[in-house]
């Protein structure tokens, strides 16, 4: 599955390389503004810090929400007190968009970061021209020197990586890389499976000046306390915000 979204993903990047050259989308990301300081702004703090998703579907999950007004959310997720704004930007099955991250970049202040199966360097560009501030790159779909690369590129544009690993092995592989914001998805991306004690395994192996993010499967503010317990600077959620008011929510999320 995995795999199949990552091809998938550098399929439709092609297409758009068809319309916009490498060097176009290259130029576009030099002209850009200046990305904002994502690490900073997500660094530990004394309250647990909220990176808040525009998520309308997902292969695991299917249907959450229509998300007609992405900008509007992201505005909500602010007011609610989120620390920065991840948007799915996969078209496929997360039925997201760089036009979604576009609109959600005009309308915020946050960080704001490019959430997709990033595999080649046109789609780190292609985030820095949206005026991402932050990537994702998820260890488990790249070899190491793809990953290296693509981290070295998006490190050059300015851009903080947020490295998603789902293992020992592959949390070894973002720390060689230097990586600084590394993330643990509950979720295996190969098989959809859930393990909600993979973060309090993983964490104590993590080094203290690394900011950590909790991925996946937050649904009530027991599952944030958990993740916060564990050593979480930062927990990334989209499903529980998405199907319920995202600033209530988010709220009761904060208050842990
Ligand atoms: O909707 P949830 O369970 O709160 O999960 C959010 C986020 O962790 C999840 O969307 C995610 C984590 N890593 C990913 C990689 C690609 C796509 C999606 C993801």
């Amino acid at each position: 599955m995995l795999a199949d979204l990552t091809a998938g993903a550098a399929q439709d990047a092609l297409a758009r390389q068809e319309a916009v050259s490498l060097a176009d989308v290259e130029a576009q990301a030099l002209a850009a503004p200046p990305a904002l300081d994502a690490l900073s702004a997500l660094s530990r703090g004394d309250r647990v810090k909220v990176i808040a998703e525009v998520k309308r579907a997902s292969p695991s999950r299917g249907h959450l929400a229509e998300i007609a007004d992405p900008a509007g959310l992201a505005a909500d997720y602010e007011r609610g007190g989120a620390s920065a704004i991840s948007v799915l930007t996969e078209g496929r099955r997360f039925k997201g968009s760089l036009d979604d991250l576009r609109s959600v970049r005009d309308r915020v202040v946050l960080p704001v970061l490019r959430k997709d199966f990033v595999s080649m360097p046109y789609q780190v560009f292609e985030a820095r021209a949206a005026r991402a501030d932050l990537v994702l790159l998820i260890v488990a779909a790249l070899d190491q020197k793809t990953l290296s690369e693509l981290f070295v590129l998006s490190t050059e544009l300015g851009m903080t990586t947020l490295v998603e690993t789902h293992s020992a092995d592959e949390l070894s592989r973002a720390l060689d890389l230097g990586a600084r914001l590394v993330g643990v998805n509950a979720r295996d991306l190969s098989t959809f499976e859930l393990d909600k004690t993979l973060f309090a395994q993983l964490a104590p192996s993590i080094p203290a000046d690394v900011v950590k993010v909790a991925e996946s499967a937050v649904s009530q503010p027991s599952d944030v306390a958990a993740y916060r317990e564990a050593g979480a600077d930062v927990v990334l959620i989209g499903e529980a915000l998405v199907t319920n008011d995202p600033v209530s929510t988010l709220e009761s999320f904060l208050a842990v």
